[in-house]
């Protein structure tokens, strides 16, 4: 386990609060835009991260017809971002388009493509919530499951999936499929809105190749200590 394998959400609201949190924690080495500070501020939170030499999830989830998430994924990749997600329920055709469109984007920019990754089902739902809001009929680890292998099949290099859904996708997508985790919750932590949570040990231990940690450590009284005290954690695990 390195400390490379986790990922810290800068979910803020302005660049500013964003570089702030990156300089509070210079041993983070991969930072994830995300939704909240892209939109406020858009990709110059990008160039901030790449100058300091970090990495970098770009995490739009995109759902669109495969024309959209096609444009939008060649654009996203110019930036040189190391990750970049999809919902996998944009479906097969969306997902193809954009594996091909993420490729073409970084080989016009110049810049490594991106590992385009696919939303299995949000950790925020559970499974009372996938069957009488979302109305799906499968139990919720073969839903989480169809949705990995289906952007398997269509080309992704991974999933974003709960880490009580990663060991059994492991084991069915193999190890060259990535395997991203949020819903990571230390003992010590409130669970908030994630709805189907493992501490940091149990998912690495059950097969995450990374874990996103957010509130925990950036809503902590002392990030840093947070921070440690995970890490510490996670040495424990072979
Ligand atoms: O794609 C994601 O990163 C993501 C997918 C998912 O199913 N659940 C999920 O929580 N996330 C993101 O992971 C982060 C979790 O943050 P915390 O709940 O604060 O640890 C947020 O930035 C979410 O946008």
């Amino acid at each position: 386990m390195s400390n490379n394998q986790i990922i810290v959400p800068l979910d803020v609201a302005d660049l500013e609060s964003a570089i702030a949190l990156v300089d509070q924690l210079p041993q983070v080495n991969f930072w994830k835009v995300g939704l909240e500070l892209f939109t406020s501020s858009g990709p110059k939170i990008l160039e901030v991260l790449k100058s300091r030499q970090k990495r970098i999830f770009l995490d739009l989830k995109f759902h669109d017809i495969p024309n959209t998430v096609a444009g939008a994924c060649r654009g996203a990749a110019s930036y040189g971002v190391d990750l970049l997600t999809i919902h996998a329920t944009a479906g097969k055709d969306a997902l193809k388009a954009a594996t091909e469109a993420a490729q073409e984007g970084a080989a016009q920019a110049g810049v490594k493509p991106p590992q385009l990754i696919a939303i299995t089902l949000l950790t925020s739902i559970s499974s009372r919530q996938l069957a009488f809001d979302l109305k799906v009929p499968l139990e919720l680890p073969e839903y989480a499951l169809e949705m990995a292998l289906m952007a398997q099949e269509s080309g992704l290099n991974g999933a974003v999936c709960s880490p009580q859904e990663v060991a059994q996708l492991r084991q069915t997508c193999e190890n060259d499929f990535l395997l991203v985790c949020p819903g990571v919750r230390p003992s010590w932590a409130d669970k908030g809105d994630q709805k189907r949570s493992l501490t940091p040990a149990q998912a690495i231990q059950a097969g995450a190749d990374y874990l996103v940690i957010g509130r925990p450590i950036t809503a902590a009284a002392q990030p840093e200590l947070a921070w440690n005290q995970i890490v510490e954690e996670l040495a424990t695990v072979g």
